[in-house]
């Protein structure tokens, strides 16, 4: 890792926002396992709900525990504020239906999250917004698409499932310079591998499911940005349109998950460079898309955004599908699963899996082979992680 980090960003992930001395001496930050909360009288309950006098009202609107935890990663993320929603998918439903209306458009990558792009082609375009895609590895694609009815464009970088990279700062100076909202989820590389806010973005939104909690036992989201959006995907997106709230104890839980990640980052990542290069000198092995990889056709670009290439590798193997799903059920230590960013290293097989939400002819069209296989590297000794890959890819029997 270089030194582009905020040195204090492993303190504040530790740190912000929490004072012992204000919490009876308390090292970690209190639980507060509550759905309502008791006024003093009538009038501060009223108060309280023509927003004239700050508090807690009922935790689907805010609640202290997620308030540490949204402060802390607006702070990470170089965000004003949060909000702490109940999942990725719970995040990116509240940003949308918060800024959207009907006749509205929403420029978007050609490769997304299989919920996301169903979100959008069989969600969101029901209620009469369009969606449109473009290469956005190319900015002037994105000028080339813009339209007056441009209200939003949305990015993954590196994108799930196949590694693509996006300029944020190139892509969120035309943005902006038309008047669009830029929003980015930032699950595959958070706040440690990029900021997207520091290069122009509007909104950061993650699956906190991933990295930020870290050890597969939570599903939680975050949107980060502006006070003024965060107050409008509060009030508006997150406790009208979808009550998509994180509870209390997952925020506990993702708040202990921030005091190591920029730790098992790079651990992540040092694992996952010497596994691309592992499988890109394997012979069963086609095609290894790894940002990190001097092959890789955006490697300048990953040099130039960020300090560590993440622990996401999709790869081909020479015998497509077969061959992969071969490999797949060979593997001892590594897990057939869904999910990413945890310490167990994972495996899957987007087409059939977290991609099947696309027709086989979308995913040719979004760069998504039916032969490619998904790899979360974990925190396992990465010899481990090399030996089982080694015995799956054995030639067959
Ligand atoms: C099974 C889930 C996977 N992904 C999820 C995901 C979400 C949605 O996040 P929740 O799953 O709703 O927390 C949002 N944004 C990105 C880039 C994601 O990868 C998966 O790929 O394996």
């Amino acid at each position: 890792m270089n030194s582009r980090h905020p040195a204090s960003f492993a303190t504040r992930a530790i740190h912000f926002g929490h004072d012992p001395a204000q919490h009876e001496g308390a090292l970690t930050p209190p639980l507060h396992l509550t759905s309502t909360f008791a006024f003093d009288s009538a009038e501060a309950g009223a108060a309280l709900f023509a927003g004239e006098a700050p508090g807690h009202i009922y935790s689907r609107i805010s609640n202290p525990t997620l308030d540490l935890l949204e402060r802390r990663c607006a702070v990470l993320e170089g965000a004003e504020a949060g909000v702490a929603l109940a999942s990725g998918m719970g995040a990116i439903c509240s940003v949308f239906w918060t800024f959207l209306s009907p006749g509205d458009e929403i420029i978007t990558d050609n490769t997304l999250y299989g919920c996301t792009f169903a979100f959008m082609r069989h969600g969101l375009a029901k209620f009469g917004i369009t969606i449109t895609h473009a290469d956005l590895t190319d900015p002037e694609a994105l000028r080339d698409a813009l339209s007056p009815r441009t209200r939003i464009v949305y990015f993954e970088t590196p994108a799930n499932p196949n590694m693509r990279l996006v300029d944020i700062a190139a892509v969120s100076a035309i943005a902006k310079a038309h008047g669009a909202k830029v929003i980015v989820d930032n699950t595959y590389a958070t706040p440690v591998l990029t900021r997207p806010i520091e290069l122009g973005a509007d909104i950061v939104v993650h699956s906190a499911t991933k990295y930020m909690g870290g050890h597969g036992d939570l599903v939680g989201g975050i949107a980060v940005g502006s006070a003024e959006d965060m107050t409008q995907v509060r009030l508006v997106g997150m406790k009208d349109m979808t009550g998509a709230v994180m509870a209390p104890f997952n925020a506990m839980l993702v708040l202990r998950g921030l005091k190591t990640l920029k730790l098992r980052m790079e651990r992540h990542c040092a694992s996952a460079m010497t596994v691309a290069r592992m499988l890109e000198s394997h012979p069963a092995v086609a095609k290894v898309y790894y940002p990190g990889l001097e092959s890789s056709s955006q490697h300048a670009l990953a040099k130039r955004q960020m300090p560590g290439f993440g622990a996401m590798i999709a790869f081909e193997l020479k015998g497509g599908l077969a061959a992969g799903r071969t490999m797949m059920n060979r593997l001892e230590m590594i897990r057939r699963a869904v999910s990413l960013g945890d310490a167990e290293t994972l495996i899957q097989h987007p087409a059939s899996m977290t991609h099947s939400t696309y027709t086989p002819e979308e995913r040719a069209a979004h760069g998504i082979s039916e032969g490619l296989v998904r790899l979360s590297v974990g925190l396992e000794e990465v010899e481990d992680i090399q030996a089982d890959l080694t015995q799956a890819l054995r030639a067959p029997a």
